[in-house]
């Protein structure tokens, strides 16, 4: 494999290793670990698929530069419209969930060291922290993120072999959980997945190599699946998923989740640990997230490149997550879900709409995804479904994962 390849499989399960870590726990403890694991397959499976439809119709349209420029030469102004409002959906629901996640962090963290924050004064810190790191700018966002990402991965090999040697087999039974569970489980398991913005650098990286994209996307959602798969074993297999359950009650889940792993290991300092891992985990992901939002909200309403353009637009894109966390605290979960249908919508529907056109016009040298039709079909009978179980949730006809 050569070293674009690499570079971009890393890219890809960088972006998508994140919120998930915090969330599946919490997830398959009320699914059960293996029906959790099928359903997180599944999902990865969509999510890699879907991946690999926009490689397509970027590939057929290369002289777009992203996929802002594909959609409009394939779908038009309308098409593009769509995208813009489920990308600003996505971002802005992403943004809030991560302020809510890093909120219950924080507030458990300064509880440990005697200094109680409040949950709404912590999703402030958190909020005000990442603003500034995004105000100074891209540079510095950078290298917070691979500093980050690169101890993220140092602290899960050391944490895993710390965690697994006290797994006990009897929290990993077979039970699987109530079918409305693992319904309910689709949406934040797909969002875990999500890289897709991700996938125009990829294709641009690669030189439109599809043997190139194909091994970087398969290998990129294959990683963050593995790291997804053995966190959650170490997680429900040393915790019992009565205690996780009960947990998922507390407007803090999150932060307590983190707090009952530290207590495992009688390793001295594991509870900081696994404090900071699950913060860079948190943090790369907030940090991409944020940064591409700002940029975007930059370019639509014309701020200035200046430090108080800056200030300015760092308000537009941190101020209604913020607002949204600490109005509805604790709702983590569900504000991944709601993520998920701007997923779906971003990396189903619009890639399948996209390579049908693609295919009609016969654009540029013909290279498809293996699958035909049929299989863009499957997609988004499985898209359709992952949005009608966060609908459920949010109508009360199934269970929530949190409060
Ligand atoms: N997968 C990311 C979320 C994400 C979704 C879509 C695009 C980018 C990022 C996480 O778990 O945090």
């Amino acid at each position: 494999m050569n070293s674009q390849t690499l570079g971009s499989s890393l890219l890809v399960a960088g972006t998508s290793i994140g919120a998930g870590m915090l969330a599946l726990p919490l997830v398959s403890a009320a699914t059960g670990i293996w029906s959790g694991l099928f359903l997180m397959m599944l999902m990865a499976g969509l999510a890699c698929y879907g991946g690999l439809l926009i490689a397509e119709a970027c590939r057929a349209v290369p002289e777009a530069d992203n996929l802002h420029g594909v959609v409009g030469r394939l779908l038009g102004k309308s098409g593009q419209g769509i995208a813009i409002l489920a990308m600003l959906f996505l971002y802005f629901s992403l943004s809030s969930a991560y302020i809510s996640a890093g909120a219950g962090q924080l507030a458990s963290a300064s509880e440990q060291f005697g200094s109680a924050l409040g949950f709404s004064q912590s999703a402030i810190v958190v909020a005000v922290f990442i603003a500034i790191l995004v105000v100074v700018g891209t540079v510095v966002v950078d290298y917070a993120n691979r500093m980050m990402f690169f101890l993220m991965i140092a602290l899960l090999m050391f944490i895993m072999m710390l965690l697994l040697p006290e797994v006990e087999v009897d929290n990993l039974t077979l039970q699987p959980g109530e079918p409305s569970m693992l319904f309910a489980a689709l949406p934040v398991l797909y969002t875990s997945f999500g890289y897709h913005c991700a996938v125009p650098t990829v294709v641009r990286y690669v030189k439109g190599n599809p043997r190139d994209f194909r091994r970087a996307l398969v290998l990129g959602s294959a990683l963050p699946f593995l790291v997804y798969a053995l966190w959650q074993i170490a997680t429900n297999g040393t915790l019992s998923s009565l205690l996780i359950t009960n947990l998922q009650s507390s407007p803090d889940a999150v932060g307590q989740l983190i707090l009952r792993i530290g207590e495992v290991s009688s390793y001295s300092g594991f509870n900081h640990l696994i404090s900071v891992f699950t913060a860079c985990a948190l943090g790369t992901s907030f940090l991409g997230v944020a940064i591409g939002l700002f940029d975007y909200l930059a370019e639509v309403s014309h701020r200035s490149d200046t430090i108080m353009g800056r200030i300015q637009t760092v308000f537009l894109t941190l101020g209604l997550p913020l607002a949204v966390a600490v109005l509805f605290p604790g709702s983590f979960v569900t504000t991944l879900g709601y993520a998920a249908v701007a997923l779906v919508i971003l990396a189903v529907f619009i890639p399948v709409m996209l390579v049908w056109e693609a295919r009609k016009k016969h654009l540029e040298e013909p290279y498809q995804v293996a699958g035909g039709n049929l299989l863009l079909v499957i997609m988004c009978l499985i898209g359709v479904a992952v949005i009608l179980a966060q609908v459920g949730i949010v109508a009360g006809w199934l269970p929530a994962l949190d409060s």
